[in-house]
């Protein structure tokens, strides 16, 4: 852990408290299926909503998968934005986008392309979003910048954008990010908003807390896990991992 302990303790009443899944509040593993939340994770959390605070998962997963993987869906009033915000799930009820008529070109174009590289390359389906996943090749930074070029021009001629991800290639709704997602949650009775995350897909929700600070005098904590340095850079408090992270979700209850 990093960073004076400068957050003040805030009002959970008013306090929402947004988390990414994947490296934040689970580690990074090679089977994306075999992701889970770190340990005392749903009890942290479950704390914090009894004494009001409002948490919301923001992920580039799908909503069900990463309710079904991470276990915290008897958090009480838990929210869980998808697919970068592309999808909602509150009160059980999941609420979704129309998939984007270039996902059905994707997925037809490149199962071909992949057949070419490394045997550890693998396509992750996600329904209004598909992902090329690299970490399992033998050399995964290699194949993603040699992936890249050709599966950027083959989304965009669909009308899509490829966004870089810890060792895999986005591709997904242009113009949407968990901007919009952090947006959302930012409603007027909100005074403190905290948001967690640690890969650079999560910076516009960093930049979202900001503005909304700047434009309603609220109070934005960004906190970072992991290594990443742009993520690091652009956060009020860094955590080593998931279960740094969760060891100080547990102390902000306590407070
Ligand atoms: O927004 P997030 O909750 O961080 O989700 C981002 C992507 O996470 C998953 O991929 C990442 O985690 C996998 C499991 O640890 C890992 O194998 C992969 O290399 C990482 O990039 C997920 O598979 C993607 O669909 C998400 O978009």
């Amino acid at each position: 852990m990093t960073g004076t302990d400068d957050f003040p303790p805030p009002d959970l009443a008013h306090t929402v408290i947004g988390l990414d899944f994947d490296g934040t509040l689970s580690e990074i593993v090679p089977n994306p299926d075999a992701a889970r939340a770190a340990d005392g994770t749903a009890q942290a959390l479950a704390v914090l909503a009894a004494a009001g605070a409002r948490i919301a998962i923001v992920t580039g997963r799908d909503a069900e998968t990463v309710l079904r993987l991470s276990g915290l869906s008897a958090v009480p009033g838990l929210v869980v934005s998808g697919l970068h915000g592309a999808q909602w799930w509150r009160d059980g009820q999941l609420r979704s986008r129309d998939e984007p008529p270039g996902i059905a070109q994707l997925r037809a174009q490149l199962p071909p392309v992949l057949e070419r590289a490394d045997p550890g390359v693998w396509l992750e389906d996600k329904g209004l979003s598909l992902v090329v996943h690299t970490r399992r090749a033998a050399d995964p930074v290699t194949e993603l910048d040699r992936l890249r070029p050709e599966v950027r021009t083959l989304a965009e001629a669909a009308g899509l954008q490829v966004v870089d991800g810890k060792g895999v290639l986005e591709i997904r709704i242009p113009q949407l990010s968990k901007a919009d997602a952090v947006a959302e949650l930012l409603t007027p009775d909100v005074r403190t908003a905290v948001f967690g995350g640690d890969d650079i897909g999560d910076l516009p929700a960093f930049e979202q807390l900001r503005r909304w600070a700047r434009q309603t005098g609220g109070h934005a904590y960004a906190v970072a896990v992991g290594d990443v340095a742009e993520v690091r850079a652009a956060a009020d408090r860094c955590f080593d991992d998931p279960a740094d992270l969760v060891r100080w979700l547990r102390q902000l209850g306590q407070r």
